[in-house]
């Protein structure tokens, strides 16, 4: 595969921890992302979870609401996460004012380093399939904020501010619902958080597009992502779409609601209880779009496969115990866009 197009692959990808070059075994995914332009768009709703209730007596009700979503859905939406308002509307200023600078200040944060701890990356045109994927991002490193504070950006000036804040929040929230998630496992409370490592995030801006262009236009094409949960905030313009019962769903933002969604490796720990959810953005003709995800990773060495309480005669082991940083490796060798990912830890994998 030529080099240019390496690099266009690898803009549209998560960056790994751990992650160092492209290996030779590479292969270009980009013939065969799992995009289903005839799937229909379906009008299914979107579970609602109240984070406040699983501080309270209300908590086993919220805990089974939560197993359910993950197992039915693969997504839920979060009310009362306890982010202030200031904060999310101090994020959103901030990632519109840093799309909005110059290209040369922008680029100031493009490197090819996939393994680099802040990463601007930039639309572009995929001459295979023909389609332009419109997401610019600027994706970093964000726990402990202290640890890596100093290399975000300094324009616009509140973005450290603005970032650190929503970052320290979203944390928490993750925390809480990563809990919740293990009861409705039936696995102790701190199961999950204590295979925690890294936190990721992305600001995603989508420009607005020309009407002419839509129907070659994505935002992000269809993916699962490679995390344990992420956490998307968006702002208040339409555009992500999740894959549900086979049908496109179109998943509009609800205020003062965060998207979670399941990711691969949450479905590897649930022994495929929980499936890793498939979903895209589009643009919007007449307005520009912001989200923020925040994607959640074990550490390097924290084992992934299913835990001994969720396997037995009628569940057996689907997959293997693995480490995060074999997952990350493996990335690079079958880059895929979907749990196909997590192909070779499965038990009857040759
Ligand atoms: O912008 C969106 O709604 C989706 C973004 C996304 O899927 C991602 O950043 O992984
Ligand atoms: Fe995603």
């Amino acid at each position: 595969m030529p080099a240019t197009m390496l690099q266009q692959v690898a803009k549209d990808l998560h960056v790994f921890p751990g992650a160092k070059h492209l290996p030779p075994t590479y292969k270009d995914p980009i013939s065969n992302p799992p995009t289903l332009p005839e799937a229909q768009v379906s009008d299914g709703s979107i579970p609602i979870i109240d984070l406040e209730a699983l501080h309270g007596p209300r908590r086993p009700e919220i805990v089974k609401q939560l197993g359910q979503a993950c197992q039915l859905q693969g997504f839920f939406a979060v009310k009362n996460h306890g982010i202030p308002r200031p904060t999310v509307d101090s994020i959103f200023d901030t990632t519109r004012e840093f799309f909005h600078q110059p290209k040369e200040e922008r680029m100031k944060f493009y490197t090819p380093d996939p393994n680099s701890d802040i990463r601007l990356m930039n639309a572009y045109k995929d001459e295979v399939a023909n389609v332009y994927v419109a997401r610019e991002s600027l994706k970093f490193h964000c726990h402990p904020v202290e640890k890596y504070v100093d290399k975000w950006p300094t324009n616009p000036p509140s973005f450290r501010k603005s970032s650190a804040e929503y970052l320290t929040n979203v944390r928490r929230v993750e925390i809480t619902l990563l809990g919740a998630i293990s009861e409705s496992l039936g696995l102790e409370t701190d199961y999950i958080e204590k295979k925690l490592g890294g936190h990721y995030v992305s600001l995603n801006y989508y420009g607005a597009c020309e009407e002419s262009n839509l129907e070659l236009t994505y935002g992000v094409r269809a993916h699962t992502d490679p995390t344990i949960i992420t956490i998307l905030l968006q702002d208040e313009v339409p555009g992500l779409q999740a894959l549900s019962e086979g049908k496109w769903m179109d998943v509009n933002p609800i205020p003062d609601t965060v998207v979670v969604h399941v990711g691969d490796l949450l479905q590897a720990i649930s022994n495929h209880r929980f499936k890793s959810l498939l979903h895209q953005a589009m643009v919007n003709c007449e307005k520009e779009r912001m989200s923020i995800a925040s994607y959640c990773y074990p550490s390097s060495d924290a084992m992934i496969g299913p835990p001994e309480k969720l396997i037995d005669s009628d569940h057996p082991a689907v997959y293997k115990d693995f480490t995060f940083k074999e997952f990350s490796e493996q990335m690079w060798k079958v880059i895929a866009f979907d749990d196909a990912r997590l192909n070779s830890f499965k038990c009857s994998a040759a």
